[in-house]
């Protein structure tokens, strides 16, 4: 198969172009670049990859579905709303990194998001992939998950579907290293700022609220709102969501442990800890560790859910989902080893 990416200059792109070049089932991966007017080295573009001989390819929607067999975007929030169109006319397979197809109201998207959204006959055509706990219908336009979202969703997934906490209850303070804020570099991502610092960002406004909730809402109707923080760390990559839940009388710790076990067991990328698990454990890998820990005096469960949001917050998860549309093993591309030490 020929893939497109586009974004490569990018975090995510980059990374999603590392991992392909390993995937077994493509042979061809065509990079295109929104401001290009002709075809430019891809180390002009950026310097990483020097003496790699190959080419970026000015952007072109209708030469990306002539010489392709899907495409991924990797590219900010306010990008697919414009360019969707010819692709999703065509019924062409994308999958989306960015957040422009994974709420299903535009006027949600506007408020969140504060840019003009996709037309709702347009987000009624995509799928919201959350790739370890859902299975594609057969919709060729893949809305890749939030990676906070991601983690979040995981972690909650066996309490809520199964209703064994209070819904009122769920509280998650969740962090994130400085390459979830993309390459551009801002105020609070600059050295000396976040450098030996901690930084709690958009309390209470952060865009994976309603990504969380329309989720969660699925699944159990009765949660109707989520508490939800979310901290800059001075690390590179990895997201940790410490989510705090009350849990409803009678159910036990043990019977909390073999429920996750249960819904994971046959996952390979989402594992149930007995310990509390650390960043450095998933950053290069795909996966999504989970730990326990419950205080029988409060009634709170404290799930820790820890991924890298590089991988299995973006690109990684982004191969997931094509894996699942075009019926390749699940871990085609994504047989990867934590960065250790
Ligand atoms: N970083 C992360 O951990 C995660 C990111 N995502 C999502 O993935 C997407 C990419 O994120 P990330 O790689 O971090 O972002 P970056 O800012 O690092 O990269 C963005 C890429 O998109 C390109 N781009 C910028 N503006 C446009 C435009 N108008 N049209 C087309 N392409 C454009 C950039 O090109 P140029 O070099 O020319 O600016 C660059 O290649 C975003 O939507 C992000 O929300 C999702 C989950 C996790
Ligand atoms: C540290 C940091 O800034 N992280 C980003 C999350 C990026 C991401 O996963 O999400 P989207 O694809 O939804 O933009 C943020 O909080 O906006």
């Amino acid at each position: 198969m020929q893939v497109a990416i586009i974004g490569i200059t990018g975090y995510a792109g980059m990374v999603l172009y590392g991992l392909l070049k390993k995937h077994p089932g493509i042979i061809q991966i065509n990079l295109y670049q929104h401001d290009l007017i002709e075809p430019t080295p891809l180390e002009e573009l950026a310097p990483q990859y020097e003496n790699t001989n190959k080419a970026v390819q000015p952007y072109d929607s209708a030469e990306i579905i002539k010489n392709n067999d899907a495409v991924f975007f990797a590219t900010p929030a306010g990008v697919t709303s414009k360019l969707a169109q010819p692709f999703l006319d065509a019924d062409f397979p994308v999958i989306d990194l960015s957040g422009d197809f994974r709420l299903k109201n535009g006027a949600e998207y506007e408020k969140w998001y504060h840019k003009p959204a996709a037309d709702n006959d347009e987000l009624a055509k995509s799928y919201y992939g959350l790739a370890d706990l859902s299975t594609n219908p057969g919709k060729n336009y893949i809305a890749n998950p939030g990676c906070y979202a991601t983690s979040v969703l995981l972690g909650l997934a066996p309490l809520v579907q199964s209703d064994l906490i209070d819904p009122d209850s769920i509280v998650i303070d969740a962090k994130s290293g400085l390459s979830g804020a993309g390459k551009q570099l801002s105020e609070s991502s600059h050295f000396i700022q976040s450098n030996e610092n901690l930084q709690i960002y958009k309390p209470n406004e952060h865009k994976h609220i309603p990504e969380i909730m329309a989720q969660l809402k699925q699944w159990n109707p009765k949660v109707d709102h989520i508490q939800f923080m979310t901290t800059l760390v001075p690390i590179n990559r990895g997201i940790m969501s410490s989510i705090y839940v009350k849990v409803k009388p009678g159910v036990t710790e043990a019977m909390i442990k073999e429920h996750f076990e249960n819904v994971y067991h046959s996952s390979k990328f989402v594992k149930i800890y007995n310990h509390l698990p650390t960043i450095k454990g998933v950053v290069g890998t795909n996966e999504c560790h989970i730990g326990l820990s419950y205080n029988p005096t409060t009634h709170y469960l404290l799930v820790d859910s820890v991924i890298d949001n590089m991988i299995k917050g973006a690109a990684g998860q982004a191969i997931q989902n094509f894996n699942q549309l075009f019926a390749f093993d699940a871990d085609f591309g994504l047989q990867l080893n934590p960065v250790l030490p």
